[in-house]
């Protein structure tokens, strides 16, 4: 299956120069998104991880099958004042804009297994600020799963020390 063809691209959204890559049109098909999300279970079994963190919203629509297809917890990393329980937080900037992350304090437990899994890599902000929090509560990142990496924003630069994978990439 070529998932590129199950990709929708908006030009200049949310901004003149930037190129919207849309998953929702891979989830709209069911072989699409189950083939998507069987790659990335392979890959989170392969790397033993016993925990699955995604960053909202995107990557809990990527992270959570993942999770209950393994049958471990997913634990989510939202925007700022959104999470009830004691939080960390971190910020970074974005391909368009700026953010807060926040992660429940007991979240994590130290020595656990992460594996992240985002929509998309962009700049890598996000997920350079997930790593941090997850790092902070003492987790180790065993992997990183994106559906789509846009090469020419160089995020990939930032995660040379982590095991990636990206389903789908765009030179341009
Ligand atoms: O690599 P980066 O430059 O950080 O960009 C990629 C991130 O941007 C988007 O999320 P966004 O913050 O727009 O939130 P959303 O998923 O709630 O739309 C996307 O889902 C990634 O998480
Ligand atoms: N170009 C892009 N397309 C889709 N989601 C994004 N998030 C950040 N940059 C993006």
């Amino acid at each position: 299956m070529n998932l590129k063809d199950y990709v929708s691209e908006v030009p200049n959204w949310p901004k003149d120069g930037v190129s919207f890559k849309d998953i929702t049109t891979i989830m709209d098909s069911g072989e699409a998104y189950k083939y998507a999300t069987d790659q990335i279970v392979d890959f989170a079994r392969e790397k033993e991880a016993d925990v699955i963190v995604g960053p909202e919203a995107r990557g809990f629509i990527i992270g959570c099958p993942v999770a209950y297809s393994m049958g471990i917890g997913f634990a989510p990393v939202r925007k700022d004042g959104k999470l009830p329980r004691e939080v960390i937080k971190y910020e970074y900037d974005l391909e368009y804009g700026s953010n807060i992350l926040t992660m429940h304090k007991d979240a994590i437990k130290p020595g656990q297994r992460v594996l992240i899994t985002d929509d998309l890599l962009a700049t890598g902000g996000t997920i350079v600020a997930t790593i941090k929090l997850i790092e902070e509560l003492g987790g180790i990142v065993v992997g990183i799963a994106f559906l789509i990496e846009l090469k020419y924003l160089n995020g990939m630069e930032k995660l040379m020390d982590y095991d990636t994978i990206s389903l789908i990439s765009y030179d341009s």
